[in-house]
């Protein structure tokens, strides 16, 4: 990212981040003013201590000086530690609110945008940029302008003792924007890099702990450690590269500086001893002049550490800017619609190369029970995206009670599809919660029935809270079939037009499969659903077989005549040989 860049991503956050904060910074300035002040006066001091009291020999000057100098040094303490709690204010509200911003940005974004991306990826994104944020804006409003403040105090001091010696000084900062500059670059390139190996540190040290048991079973330990060490490694060579760019500024300002004084040294000799300048003024210069050493040094350090947050800041604006989805979202509701759902002519491909899906077109009635069966990579999965319109179809439309998916509002179709998938995710709560998620208006009788509906009534009896049980991080908690139901509670509590169960009885126990496929006829005679399956058991209970071969609708029948009449379909549920142009089980 260019200088240039970086300063456009700069100047828009301190846009967005200070009108919401002007009163604190207004303090913080006040802070600020304060610090500098009292430490040029602190500088100036010294002129008092010199010349009032050891040149004049008065010691009776000694007791005021003494006191200013404690009430300045009172003064320069007061507004310091003031102003750092204020900093720390600002930057703890700036890293949060664009934390938040950020992960709702990110959430906001069409499933297509995470294939293939960690979510520990993700989740470094939200961390490191957030506290880009914080520290931009905290180094430009706060620390730049402070060390800037308090410079310019100390300057002012030391042109109120020697004018020429000062802008002699006023050299070496051509040399010091050199340097600077020259670093600041170096940085900017060593920190695009950071985020990519902070998410890898994350994602490969997230995959180890999510996949314990099958890093166990299959000893794969080493193979973690490894992966993990190297990501460690890499993300600790890249910081170091980081940190040894960012340290060079103090000491070559170190340098630059013992170089001045040097000079000074020799040129206030000359002054006094010839001139009649007085020690007084000497050292007062001089110390001004150390003191400024300092905030310059922070000064540069701090415009350099700059350059990598910005970077940051860049790469998360990067993000904002992106679109979150590029699909339109249409204004049509399904209000009174009937969940007739039809695929017209439809065809989809992940790439160019071959087409997942080819030519689909069928019509489902409200009511209708149709299974969707093929062999692997058949493209079952694929035809339920599309429903849900993870995907929009390159060819064709699919439409719902009449209406193209594309002008309805996103909302509505979330609204009226539940879909409950083989790896159900729960979050971390308590059951009931984990329910309400399919309907945060459901009253508690009607997640007590969506449970009992589920077959979660017999676990629930065993357990002391009921409902109330924590299920524990992505229902770790559970048994797999237990996980399944909680799952299918969620989706019943939705009362969705349309449901899609994708594999989502795999791991339960026939008995349980059966109570909840009645129940589903008891209560959802007028829903569409599909279910993607390979279960015998399910096709009792649906009126139309969906049978899907290489990408290619072949048959829509009762599972009867696809029984009666369909080789493959039989090769699928019955045991019986594949025709010969059967594609092969991946
Ligand atoms: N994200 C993707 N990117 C590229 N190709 C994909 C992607 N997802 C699926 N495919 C390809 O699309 C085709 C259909 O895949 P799909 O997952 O829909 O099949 P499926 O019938 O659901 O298979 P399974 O029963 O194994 O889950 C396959 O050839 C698959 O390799």
């Amino acid at each position: 990212m260019s200088a240039a860049e970086t300063r456009v991503y700069g100047k828009r956050l301190l846009k967005e981040a200070m009108p919401p904060r002007w009163k604190l910074y207004l303090l913080s300035v006040v802070c600020m003013l304060g610090v500098a002040g009292f430490t040029s006066a602190l500088a100036y001091s010294t002129r008092l201590i010199v010349n009032d009291v050891f040149v004049a020999e008065d010691t009776s000057a000694a007791y005021y000086v003494a006191a200013l100098v404690v009430g300045v040094s009172l003064g320069k303490s007061f507004f310091g530690y003031v102003n750092s709690i204020i900093s720390a204010m600002f930057n703890r509200s700036i890293v949060s609110s664009y934390q938040k911003l950020l992960f709702r940005k990110l959430l906001a974004k069409d499933v297509r945008q995470f294939a293939g991306k960690h979510a520990a990826m993700q989740m470094s994104q939200v961390k490191l940029f957030g506290e880009a944020c914080g520290k931009t804006v905290v180094g430009a409003t706060n620390k730049l302008f402070l060390d800037i403040m308090v410079l310019l105090g100390l300057l002012a001091v030391m042109l109120l003792q020697d004018p020429l010696m000062t802008l002699l000084s006023a050299v070496i900062f051509p040399l010091i924007f050199f340097i600077v500059s020259t670093l600041s670059n170096r940085v900017r390139g060593a920190a695009g890099a950071e985020t990519e190996l902070t998410g890898a540190y994350f994602a490969v040290g997230a995959e180890a702990f999510e996949g314990i048991k099958t890093v166990k079973s299959y000893g794969l330990e080493k193979k973690s450690i490894s992966k993990f060490e190297e990501a460690v490694t890499a993300l600790e060579t890249r910081l170091l590269g980081i940190v040894k760019i960012t340290s060079a500024t103090v000491p070559l300002m170190e340098l630059l500086g013992g170089i001045v004084i040097g000079v000074f040294v020799v040129y206030a000799a000359w002054q006094t001893i010839t001139n009649g300048k007085t020690p007084g003024e000497f050292t007062a210069f001089i110390t001004a002049f150390l003191m400024a050493y300092q905030p310059a040094e922070r000064i540069s350090k701090t415009w350099v550490e700059l350059q990598k947050s910005l970077v940051h800041v860049g790469r998360m604006f990067e993000l904002f800017d992106e679109p979150s989805d590029q699909r339109k979202d249409g204004t049509k509701t399904l209000h009174d619609v009937s969940p007739a759902l039809a695929f017209n002519d439809v065809s989809f491909f992940y790439n160019q190369k071959s087409k997942a899906l080819d030519g689909i077109d069928f019509r489902l009635e409200a009511g209708d029970w149709v299974a969707v069966v093929g062999q692997s990579g058949a493209g079952k999965s694929t035809l339920i995206d599309l429903v849900q319109r993870f995907y929009d179809p390159q060819e064709g439309c699919i439409e719902i009670g009449g209406t193209d998916l594309r002008d309805l509002h996103h909302q509505a179709l979330r609204d009226n599809i539940a879909l409950i998938s083989q790896d159900v995710f729960l979050f971390d709560g308590t059951i009931a919660e984990n329910i309400r998620d399919g309907n945060p208006e459901a009253t508690d009788e009607e997640v007590q029935k969506a449970a009992l509906n589920a077959q979660l009534g017999d676990f629930l009896e065993t357990l002391p809270n009921g409902l109330d049980t924590a299920v524990g991080p992505n229902g770790k908690g559970l048994s797999g079939g237990q996980k399944q139901r909680v799952g299918i509670a969620r989706a019943l509590a939705k009362k969705a037009k349309i449901y899609i169960f994708d594999e989502a009885t795999s791991a339960l126990d026939g008995e349980n499969e059966r109570k909840i496929l009645e129940t589903l006829v008891r209560e959802m005679a007028d829903t569409t659903i599909l279910f993607v399956t390979h279960r015998p058991s399910t096709l009792d209970y649906v009126n139309k077989v969906l049978l899907l071969e290489k990408g290619h609708m072949t048959a829509l029948e009762s599972p009867g005549v696809m029984r009666a009449t369909n080789t493959h379909y039989r090769a699928l549920f019955h045991n019986e040989d594949a025709p010969q142009d059967a594609q092969t089980s991946a």
